[in-house]
């Protein structure tokens, strides 16, 4: 397996095809989960010769946490579906790789035991943890609570899931379930029972006002696509903004994520950093989305698909394959750095 594309034939191989279909499948037609890959092949480096510099330095720093190079991990569900050892081992395999990890709120270990794995094998894993804003305010609280007691270092809000987008892989697969054995575990109360989440048009930026009054966190909003948010977000004091159409699993028929970086990056104005996912594959996405102004770029899938071939050494591997592809696409560029990649190593409309 020499590529990303590599673990997911790999996955696919091993995994229950109705889990497999949950994890590759997206909303509907899946217009968007196609739109996100493609769109970065609409997009064209052009690179600079003769540079004369050292090989490119790939470490960055977002929101105090320090990374080893801007690949993050984005928040996804029930890793227990693609190995036994679920979140326990993509957290030991990022915090090995040195890169921020986003638990999911919806993960099938405890995001305590994931800071636990983590720290076996790193010092002072980043990690951060993703939350639906649920209705009920108090359980949001020591949810939060939770996240702020087992270190983690930041609080992604994903604000595009108002209501669940309809996957109709599932519907076919009549998956709509967890087996038996595999529960959320941060929904777990001090009785046993397991909540469920609750995914509500409700939620609103008054509910934002509320997280910022609880805790000292930093507050990432994960989901914007329109710039008028994006401004909100600023008056509404978040401290990040992944751009992400959640890898097309909501609505279907929204523009590639990528697509949306330049007009969010003018609409922010430098004033915090913009994170990416959707449809990261290569090393050279990553230098794409840098160019178009992000500060990092996250995978959801590809660790999936790491995790299914081989658990934590499978995560591993895409992880370092990211890394050697990334250093060689920056080389290549001419860049001497991923924190100073131009805006004008992108042109648009070359293939
Ligand atoms: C199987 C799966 C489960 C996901 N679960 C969540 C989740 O619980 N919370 C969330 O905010 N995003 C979730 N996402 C979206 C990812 O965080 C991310 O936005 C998306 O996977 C990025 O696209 P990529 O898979 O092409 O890298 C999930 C994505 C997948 C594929
Ligand atoms: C009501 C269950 C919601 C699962 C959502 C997990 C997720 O974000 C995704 O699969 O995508």
């Amino acid at each position: 397996m020499v590529n990303v594309r590599d673990f997911e034939g790999a996955a696919k191989a091993v995994l229950d095809p109705v889990y497999y279909d949950y994890f590759a499948s997206g909303a509907q037609d899946e217009v968007t989960v196609r739109a996100n890959e493609e769109a970065f092949r609409r997009l064209a480096l052009v690179p600079r010769v003769l540079r004369g510099h050292k090989p490119p330095r790939l470490g960055h720093t977002v929101l105090g946490s320090q990374a080893s190079m801007p690949i993050m991990v984005s928040p996804t569900a029930f890793h227990r579906l693609a190995h036994p050892e679920g979140e326990r081992a993509s957290a030991r395999a990022a915090a090995e790789a040195g890169v921020i990890m986003i638990a999911a709120m919806l993960a099938t270990v405890a995001v305590e035991d994931m800071a636990a794995e983590a720290r076996k094998v790193a010092d002072d894993p980043a990690l951060w943890f993703q939350l639906y804003l649920q209705p009920d305010l108090g359980f949001t609280e020591a949810l939060v609570r939770r996240a702020e007691a087992a270190g983690c270092a930041a609080l992604v809000v994903t604000v595009d899931s108002p209501a669940l987008g309809r996957n109709e892989r599932g519907d076919r697969n009549g998956f709509h379930d967890l087996p038996p054995g595999i529960r959320c575990e941060n929904l777990r109360e001090a009785g046993g029972d397991v909540r469920s989440v609750v995914l509500s048009p409700e939620i609103s930026w008054r509910h934002i006002d509320w997280l910022r009054g609880v805790t000292a966190l930093p507050i990432v909003l994960k989901g914007v696509l329109h710039p008028a948010d994006a401004a909100l977000a600023l008056r509404h004091g978040v401290d990040a903004i992944l751009v992400s159409n959640h890898g097309g699993r909501q609505l279907d028929g929204t523009p590639a994520a990528v697509d949306r970086l330049p007009v969010l990056a003018d609409a922010v104005g430098g004033e915090i950093p913009l994170l990416l996912d959707g449809g990261i594959r290569r090393g050279t996405d990553v230098v794409k989305a840098l160019a178009l102004g992000a500060s990092a770029a996250a995978i959801g899938r590809p660790v999936l698909w790491g995790l299914a071939a081989d658990g934590e050494q499978g995560v591993s591997r895409v992880l370092g394959l990211l890394r050697t592809e990334l250093l060689n696409a920056l080389t290549l560029c001419g860049c001497d750095s991923a924190e100073s990649v131009p805006r004008d190593l992108v042109v648009r409309g070359a293939m």
